[in-house]
């Protein structure tokens, strides 16, 4: 029996950390502003970019009416350097190429916006993998709306079986509502403890999700 997956992008196949948190500090210092730690960045990653943007405004005391316009400048420094520190967690690679050649169709599911997203699976050689690609700005909704992730299942055709692999609180709720079952990758960008994220199963080493996948999704 195959199973469909879809994996969410940044905390769950590359660590993209350095390359959003340089693009929010190049905002920043544009502006005047010091740059933020990379670690209080990551907890404003999760929601797309115009809701990280918005999150650091909030943090360094900026005028909301200013937030279009500097997302916008934040998408700009971002797309302009959306790979030079991202990297594939380890053993990433092989574990697509694992479920691949066990015929599984596979999708992604980002809050990243689309042409940042492609750019970087093209960087890292990952973008032949995936059947679907769908951004954070592809549709009008985004996770956590279940519609996102149902849009990036439903490219990929009809599967008797359909699992989302995510990395954040976002991810899992957005499994939940679409009724899906969820893998969790505890080494992204969560906020809290495993245990209080739902999950169906986690795994922290991708060198383990093939057979993960295999014992307890597939015939
Ligand atoms: O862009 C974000 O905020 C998060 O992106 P992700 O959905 O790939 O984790
Ligand atoms: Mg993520």
């Amino acid at each position: 029996m195959t199973a469909a997956i879809v994996f969410d992008l940044d905390g769950t196949l590359v660590d993209s950390l350095a390359d959003i948190a340089a693009a929010a500090n190049r905002m920043l210092a544009d502006q005047g502003l010091a740059p933020l730690p990379e670690e209080t960045i990551r907890g404003f990653v999760g929601n797309g970019l115009p809701k990280l943007v918005e999150r650091v405004m909030n943090h360094c005391d900026m005028d909301m009416n200013r937030h279009g316009k500097l997302t916008q400048a934040t998408l700009r420094h971002y797309t302009a350097a959306a790979s030079a520190r991202t990297r594939p967690y380890p053993g990433v690679q092989e574990a697509l190429e694992a479920v691949r050649q066990a015929g599984m169709p596979l999708g992604l599911c980002t809050n990243k916006p689309e042409a940042p997203a492609r750019h970087i699976l093209q960087a890292l050689n990952l973008e032949p993998y995936f059947g679907a690609v769908i951004g954070g700005d592809s549709l009008p909704v985004r996770k956590p709306d279940p519609e996102h992730l149902r849009a990036a299942f439903d490219a990929l055709g009809q599967h008797p079986v359909r699992i989302f692999v995510g990395d954040s609180e976002v991810d899992a709720e957005t499994a939940q509502r679409a009724n899906v079952p969820f893998l969790l990758f505890s080494r992204g960008y969560r906020k809290s403890p495993v245990a209080r994220i739902p999950h169906h199963s986690t795994f922290d080493d991708f060198r383990d999700l093939p057979q993960l996948i295999r014992s307890q999704f597939t015939a």
